[in-house]
């Protein structure tokens, strides 16, 4: 019962799990890899919560096969499985669930009386632990006297102290404020890259995603719809839901008008029948025939804005007039009203002088930022 491919730490085939009646997880397939943060990301309800706990025994799915190192632990064809106290895993989860009438020290080393560790050893990890969390002034502080994010940190030190093969953590800094959970964010990727426990990190923040993940897993309706890096899946995201989902986006309507696969298409854009002035070339593959309707989404710091001089009207670019102008200190975010009636998201940084409400500016998409989906919302490659 040993996985072929020891790079591999926790295998999920065919997961599935209903509530009365409807999936929670549909028909999830996931590898993640020995030493690395995979992210869980969605929107609430589309079943992160739901693959986790199955991963850590404290679901039961209805159809499925999970192992971790190599070790089956859930198995529906043969009705096996194994309890979470015998998976090895760790777990930290949004409410600290740590004993408040224990100090910090006594915390972290009850977590290790289940391992009935020698009592030396046991002071030691526990010891270690606290350093690594930065946890030993307060280790003999009652726990109910801990702020949010001291409590957090406990709980981690709770669980690594325990030494798990795969480290699982739900949401665990949703309860903080900002400041402290970007805090905690850095402390949290720094403390994986001297550790490298496999963690499976589950939650509905984007940036949060972005920062702590080697690769990212969007869920959407209990399916994993894209799986790659945070550079890939941002640049270029498989679907329409992953593009407006993750980051900022401008999704405009438009009718393919040209191309041939392997020099890109080009997209008559700005109203649904391509009566617009407007072509955008892109590097996008040709997918579709000439008049489907398609979508062309981009980022709003991909496009260039300068303000208007009159010139010919060129493809990829946009004619229009600052409708709101709002200075953010380290990067203006304008909202231009286009000549066909869309109102485009302009993300700029650096010193450029503000354009002001009302400025008549002229729009560039460049062809490579620009990404095409179909009516199904599919992205073309
Ligand atoms: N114990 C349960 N009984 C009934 N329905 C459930 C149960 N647990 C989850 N669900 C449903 O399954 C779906 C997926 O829930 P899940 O908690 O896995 O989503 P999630 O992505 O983690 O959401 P959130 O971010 O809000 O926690 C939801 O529709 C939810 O209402």
């Amino acid at each position: 019962m040993t996985s072929a491919d020891a790079n591999v730490s926790v295998e999920i085939t065919a997961l599935r799990k209903t509530f009365n009646g409807k999936a929670a997880v549909d028909g999830v397939d996931l590898s993640v890899r020995q030493g690395e943060t995979l992210v869980l990301l969605g929107p609430s309800g589309c079943g992160k919560t739901t693959t986790m706990r199955s991963i850590v025994g404290l679901e039961d799915p209805d159809e499925g096969r999970i192992t971790i190192d190599g070790r089956v632990v859930f198995d529906s064809s043969k009705r096996l499985h194994i309890p979470a106290n015998e998976r090895g895993i760790g777990m930290v989860f949004q409410s600290y669930a740590i004993w408040p009438h224990m100090t910090v020290r006594q915390n972290v080393q009850f977590s290790l009386k289940i391992q009935k560790l020698a009592k030396r050893e046991s002071d030691e990890r526990v010891d270690r632990t606290l350093e690594l969390l930065g946890l030993t002034e307060l280790g003999p502080r009652p726990a109910s006297l801990l702020s949010g994010g001291q409590m957090q940190r406990v709980a981690l030190a709770r669980s690594l102290a325990m030494r798990p093969s795969v480290l699982v953590l739900d949401e665990p800094l949703s309860n903080l404020d900002a400041r402290l959970r970007e805090r905690l964010r850095i402390e949290l990727k720094e403390l994986h890259e001297s550790l490298k426990t496999t963690s499976i990190y589950v939650t509905h923040d984007q940036g949060e995603a972005l920062a702590l993940a080697d690769r990212i897993g969007v869920m959407h309706d209990g399916k994993i719809v894209q799986l790659t890096d945070p550079v890939t899946l941002y640049r270029r995201p498989a679907t329409q839901f992953v593009a407006d989902f993750l980051g900022a986006t401008n999704f405009l309507p438009g009718v393919l008008a040209t191309g041939k696969d392997g020099t890109g298409c080009g997209v008559r854009w700005g109203t649904d029948d391509g009566q617009s002035a407007a072509t955008v070339q892109t590097t996008c593959p040709m997918r579709g025939a000439v008049g489907d309707k398609v979508t062309l989404s981009i980022r709003p710091e991909a496009i260039g804005i300068a303000a208007a001089g009159g010139e010919p009207a060129a493809d990829n670019t946009v004619e229009g007039v600052v409708a709101v102008a709002s200075f953010m200190g380290d990067h203006t975010q304008y909202v231009v009203e286009s000549s066909a009636g869309q109102r485009i998201q302009v993300k700029r940084t650096g010193n450029d002088d503000l354009l002001e409400r009302g400025t008549k500016v002229r729009l560039t998409l460049p062809p490579a930022a620009v990404r095409v989906f179909d009516i199904e919302g599919q992205a073309w490659y």
